[in-house]
């Protein structure tokens, strides 16, 4: 199976703490092992392992992570990076050389992304060549370069379990 960890740049606790903990949620969901949060904000780290206890599954939060360092040692580890921009290759057209490789940093913004990233990156990779967000951009990255279906992952010693139903809400609770 791929390893795929997401790096978050440019988090700013006063301003971006909803659209990362999203960031966070979405790639959990969607199969990545977990993300780096380049910024000191451990209330987000707080948040995210709180969720992760309930629903399950081996995702993890790292908070305070020099980018950099992370990206090198990744790559000196034989991993590739791939950075989400809108100036970008378009995905479909990455897609295939992404795909050859089992282990995968998956790097996105917040404000303006340092041009050493661009460097340093395998690919720089649009979701499409227009502005959108960084939620986005990592669930259709993830949904696009998965082997399986990421929609029915299984998130072991889960304690919450959603009954699916046409109608209404079912929430199934182990102790
Ligand atoms: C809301 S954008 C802001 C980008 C910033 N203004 C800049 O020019 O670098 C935040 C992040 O969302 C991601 N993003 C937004 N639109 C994207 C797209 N079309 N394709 C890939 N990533 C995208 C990128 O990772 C970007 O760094």
């Amino acid at each position: 199976m791929k390893r795929i960890v997401i790096l978050r740049l440019g988090h700013r606790p006063e301003r971006d703490k909803r659209i990362t903990t999203h960031v966070a949620l979405t790639a959990r969901a969607f199969g990545a092992e977990g993300i780096l949060l380049a910024s000191n904000d451990p209330s987000i780290t707080r948040s995210v392992t709180q969720l992760c206890q309930r629903w399950g599954g081996e995702f993890y939060i790292r908070n305070d992570v020099k980018w950099k360092t992370e990206i090198k040692k990744w790559k000196s580890e034989g991993g590739k990076v791939c950075h989400l921009s809108m100036y970008g290759i378009n995905l479909p057209d990455a897609v295939p050389s992404i795909r050859e490789y089992e282990k995968l940093m998956i790097v996105v913004g917040a404000e303006k992304v340092p041009f050493e990233v661009y460097e340093l990156a395998d690919w720089n990779v649009a979701v499409g060549n227009q502005p959108h967000s960084e939620v986005a951009a990592v669930a259709v990255t993830l949904d696009r370069i998965a082997e399986d279906e990421p929609l029915k992952n299984e998130f072991k010693d889960a304690q919450l379990h959603v009954v699916p139903m046409d109608r209404g809400k079912k929430v199934i609770e182990k102790s």
